[in-house]
């Protein structure tokens, strides 16, 4: 799906240049459901911009979708099928109401206005919307506001969603179930790009992707990079209690694949055993 081979970024910040991404190779394969994480400003919101060609890298290869980022074509063409879900819900619709945003996203696409009608409710339907279609997009809560931004990715038949820490401005209820449609539309075959900085979220992927300053310093399974690979305290990371608890653990003989890294975890670790 994502093929970046040693890409860089540079941005101009007044008369200066800043490297925001330093020689990052990275492929996600279609069908994955992976995390990104890293400190704020590290480059996690540049990197996933080039993908669907928001941004240009200054070197470097990139293909997202079978397509060379190269051409203008390919940026244009990419951002069809590779689709962004930002951090404020506020900033994402256009239309008066959701059933209107998700048209608009669909106009201009050769698409007959049967075929629209019949994508955009199955789409609000989908994410749960479907009362809502036609209520003032203004009444709408944050969390029916991103569910209404990943209608129009679907509705646009999306093969890859990037939720660019698309939860971080919503109240625990709205964020698991923003998380969970990440999930469940993964299941259905949409490749995922979550990026966060939570620690349960992290928990749930099988491969993890981190960032610092501009660099991809670790791609691989959570565990290890919590008790594994030092990268946390290099990048001073503050540990949370539940790893704290499993470094005990680990101490005590714990087999690894039980060292929890979620408060969930760790009390399922301790009823196996208990
Ligand atoms: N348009 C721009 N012009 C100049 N510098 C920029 C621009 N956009 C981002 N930067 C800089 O690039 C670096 C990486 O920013 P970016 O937003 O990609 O990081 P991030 O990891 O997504 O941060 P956050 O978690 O705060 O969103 C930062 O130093 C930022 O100030």
């Amino acid at each position: 799906m994502i093929l970046a081979s040693h890409l860089n970024l540079t941005l101009r910040d007044g008369y200066q240049s800043l490297p925001v991404l330093q020689d990052i190779t990275i492929h996600i394969k279609k069908g994955e459901w992976i995390a990104l994480t890293g400190a704020n400003g590290s480059g996690k919101s540049s990197l996933v911009r080039t993908f669907n060609g928001l941004l240009i890298p200054s070197s470097g290869h990139l293909t997202a979708a079978g397509l060379d980022l190269r051409y203008a074509e390919s940026r244009s063409a990419v951002k069809r099928s590779i689709q962004l879900v930002f951090q404020n819900p506020e900033a994402q619709s256009i239309g008066s109401t959701p059933e209107e945003d998700v048209a608009f996203g669909l106009e201009n696409r050769g698409i007959s206005r049967e075929e629209m009608k019949a994508r955009t409710l199955n789409a609000l339907r989908q994410t749960g919307l479907g009362h809502k279609a036609g209520a003032p997009v203004s009444e709408l809560s944050g969390g029916e506001r991103q569910r209404l931004a990943i209608a129009c990715c679907l509705a646009l038949e999306a093969e890859m969603i990037i939720f660019d820490e698309a939860t971080s401005m919503l109240d625990p209820v709205s964020r698991k179930e923003i998380f969970e449609l990440s999930r469940e539309l993964w299941r259905r075959g949409v490749t995922v790009l979550w990026v966060t900085q939570r620690m349960e979220e992290l928990a749930a992927a099988d491969r993890v992707a981190v960032m610092d300053h501009g660099r991809l310093v670790y791609d691989g399974d959570p565990r290890t990079l919590f008790y594994d690979s030092g990268l946390p305290a290099a990048l001073s990371w503050e540990d949370s209690p539940v790893i704290g608890i499993g470094r005990m653990m680990r101490e005590n003989g714990w087999p690894s694949d039980l060292l929890p890294l979620t408060e969930q975890q760790l009390e399922e670790a301790l009823c196996r055993y208990s």
